[in-house]
């Protein structure tokens, strides 16, 4: 049995627990208690369903509860699916003391979160994250959003969860490749803000691939620390949460390139810091060293370092410009100063970018 942990995510007066450990999903009181009113939706997705939705619907039995499955991927963070789960909302007579529930991923949670804020104007919604990326990034925070074709996470709103319960004995079932793409944005953390966390995690990345429960519960406690500072600082990203976009610039412009079918976000995103740190080389911000320090612990967890083939640097540039730390139409980058050290940096010349993305 791994320790239990809990971080805190403190928004002035606010407040919500994220709860880490083995077998919270089979704990039918705490997931009740996270129930207050009459009504429930369990938002998941077809992968995840088979495995863990009807013990969440066990403990929920004494509500109304009503369950939507997803087909899984990227693909489906879509606006045509929110408007699906509104009609679900509507058809269940939910009403403003309803509770989302995301038992999945980040897509499901950016979509339930997303269906949280709008439904009646905001209800009450709980992350049951089921991947290692969405248990230290996606179900902390706040942000939800679904995809449009022309950019991720367009559409969107700011809304907190009221609680966070990953249990990560459901890592037990996540695919490799899922395992690894959560990877990549743990190692985000060290590489933007913790350089003794970088070097933790040079420790232990055969451990984390191995998954030995309790690296992987102190490495998603120590994620979710560093998440739920900067969050407290800045919720809705004025400054120093841009810093957690990190290679989101590049990496979102290569899903949105490739019609969200082709790498995976923590894919996309272990290519955009390498990029990103190039960059910031090239510009004389971040040693030299220090990039090729990054890319070598992503290619040993298995994570992709470079462009996938076809994808042109015009192209992608001018997927960039729709990023919404853009102002004014114009380029905001997460740049790095090297290990553990991130900056926003504007007026990075279009050429030095276009270089980066040719090389
Ligand atoms: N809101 C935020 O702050 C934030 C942060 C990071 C990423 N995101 C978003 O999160 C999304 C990516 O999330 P993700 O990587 O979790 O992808 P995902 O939600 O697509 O899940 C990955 C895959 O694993 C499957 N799966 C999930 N849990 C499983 C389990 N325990 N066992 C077996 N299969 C399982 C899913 O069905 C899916 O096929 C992107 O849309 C990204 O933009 C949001
Ligand atoms: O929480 C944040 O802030 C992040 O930027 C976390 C990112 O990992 C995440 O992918 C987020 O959804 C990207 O936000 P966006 O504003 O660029 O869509
Ligand atoms: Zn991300």
């Amino acid at each position: 049995m791994i320790e239990r942990r809990q971080v805190d995510v403190a928004l002035g007066a606010r407040r919500y627990r994220i709860h880490i450990g083995r077998g919270l999903l089979d704990e039918a009181a705490r997931l009740l208690a996270l129930v207050p009113g009459r009504h429930a939706l369990v938002l998941t997705d077809a992968n995840v369903a088979p495995h863990y939705l009807a013990r969440v619907q066990a403990a929920l039995v004494e509500k109304q509860v009503q369950s939507w499955v997803l087909p899984p991927g990227e693909q489906e963070k879509t606006l045509a699916r929110f408007g699906e789960v509104m009609t679900v909302l509507a058809g269940m007579g939910a009403s403003r003391d309803v509770t989302v529930l995301a038992l999945g991923g980040g897509v499901v949670g950016d979509l339930a979160g997303f269906a949280a804020a709008c439904w009646m104007r905001g209800v009450r919604f709980v992350q049951l994250p089921t991947t290692l990326l969405a248990m230290v990034d996606s179900a902390v925070g706040g942000k939800t959003a679904v995809d449009l074709p022309e950019g991720k996470n367009l559409v969107g709103a700011f809304h907190q969860p009221a609680a966070v319960l990953a249990d990560v004995a459901t890592l037990d079932t996540l695919p490799e490749r899922e395992l690894r793409a959560g990877l990549a944005e743990v190692v985000k953390y060290g590489a933007l803000g913790d350089a003794g966390f970088f070097a933790w995690l040079e420790d232990r990345a055969e451990a984390l691939l191995a998954r030995e429960p309790e690296v992987l519960a102190e490495a998603i406690a120590r994620c979710c620390e560093h998440k739920a500072g900067i969050v407290a600082r800045d919720e809705t990203e004025q400054g120093e949460r841009m810093l957690l976009n990190l290679g989101h610039t590049f990496g979102h412009a290569i899903e949105t390139e490739q019609g969200y079918g082709g790498l995976l976000h923590g894919e996309a995103v272990a290519v955009g810091m390498v990029l990103a740190a190039r960059l910031s080389s090239e510009l004389g911000r971040a040693p030299w060293p220090d990039a090729a320090r990054l890319a070598a612990l992503l290619e040993r967890l298995g994570l992709p370092v470079a462009i996938p083939a076809g994808l042109g640097p015009q192209a992608l540039l001018a997927r960039m410009r729709l990023d919404k730390k853009a102002v004014s139409g114009a380029l905001r980058l997460v740049l790095w100063r090297g290990i553990g050290q991130a900056e926003v940096v504007d007026d990075v010349a279009d050429e030095a970018i276009l270089a980066v993305l040719d090389a």
